[in-house]
């Protein structure tokens, strides 16, 4: 039994590597300007940003006031020393930075991050206070072999190992199979809750069923205004990883207001 209750659901924006300093200071106005209580109470929002424009978002964020959370894209598994291009966890932190994305498939296919690398990088989270978006999931030829569930939870135990209950319920996981990302390839709602049940369950064996039931589980890959709501529908599915759609301020808001929205 999941108890969907204690979750706040999350949609996030991952940026990727668009919007530089000063277009990403006029977005987030945008959305700000759009978004309101009511949004805020029943979602949290939160825009995962290139790192130059993070320091840029802070001040607006913190000058204004806003309830929008921010973060960055990745993180160096060391907190300091002669690693040349990294950005370190005692950074982010010192730029209250709510989140970070963890493992993004294109960092693992572009970057060779592998299992060992994203766990020393979500330990590197934690250390300094900022909350892991661990992403995970699997590329088209295992999703055709139909290894989709336990491909995804290797990647999950992998990336949690060593990593304490209480860190662990704090973390969010975001379920983005590779063949739906940047494709227009959405996951039906019930492939989405296939996975994001599954790793619910495996959380639950690992840890126990009330830390399963606080981490949140998000689902991405080609996420829109006209399907968030048929994914939100599912229990195990607490909020959306967005990358393109997050570039249109309308469009993100349109998804932060699934339940407007039918479920079709
Ligand atoms: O990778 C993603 C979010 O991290 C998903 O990207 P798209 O929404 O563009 O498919």
């Amino acid at each position: 039994m999941t108890d969907v209750t204690t979750r706040k659901p999350l949609m996030a924006g991952n940026w990727k590597m668009n919007l530089n300093h000063l277009e990403a200071i006029a977005h987030t106005q945008k959305l700000a300007f759009a978004l309101n209580d009511k949004d805020y109470k029943a979602v949290e929002v939160a825009v995962l940003t290139p790192f130059t424009d993070l320091r840029s978002v802070q001040t607006l964020v913190d000058g204004d006031k806003l309830k929008i959370k921010y973060g960055a894209q990745d993180i160096s598994a060391h907190d300091s020393g002669a690693y040349t291009g990294e950005i370190s966890g005692p950074m982010l932190a010192k730029l209250k930075c709510a989140y970070v994305v963890i493992g993004h498939s294109e960092r693992r296919q572009y970057h060779g991050e592998n299992e060992e690398i994203v766990n020393g990088k979500v330990k590197a989270a934690f250390r300094n206070g900022v909350v892991p978006i661990l992403c995970v999931g699997e590329g088209l030829d295992v999703r055709k072999a139909g290894n989709q569930v336990a491909y995804t939870l290797a990647q999950v135990e992998g990336a949690l190992d060593g990593v304490p209950a209480e860190q662990v319920e704090q973390i969010v996981i975001a379920y983005e199979p590779v063949w739906a990302i940047g494709t227009g390839e959405v996951a039906t709602p019930e492939d989405a809750q296939e996975v994001c049940g599954a790793i619910r369950v495996r959380l639950a064996e690992l840890y126990s069923q009330a830390v399963a039931d606080k981490v949140r589980i998000l689902y991405g890959g080609s996420v829109k205004g006209s399907n968030a709501a048929g994914i939100m529908a599912k229990p195990d599915v607490d909020g959306a990883l967005v990358g393109g759609a997050s570039l249109d301020a309308e469009e993100f808001v349109r998804i932060v207001r699934y339940r407007d929205q039918a479920v079709s």
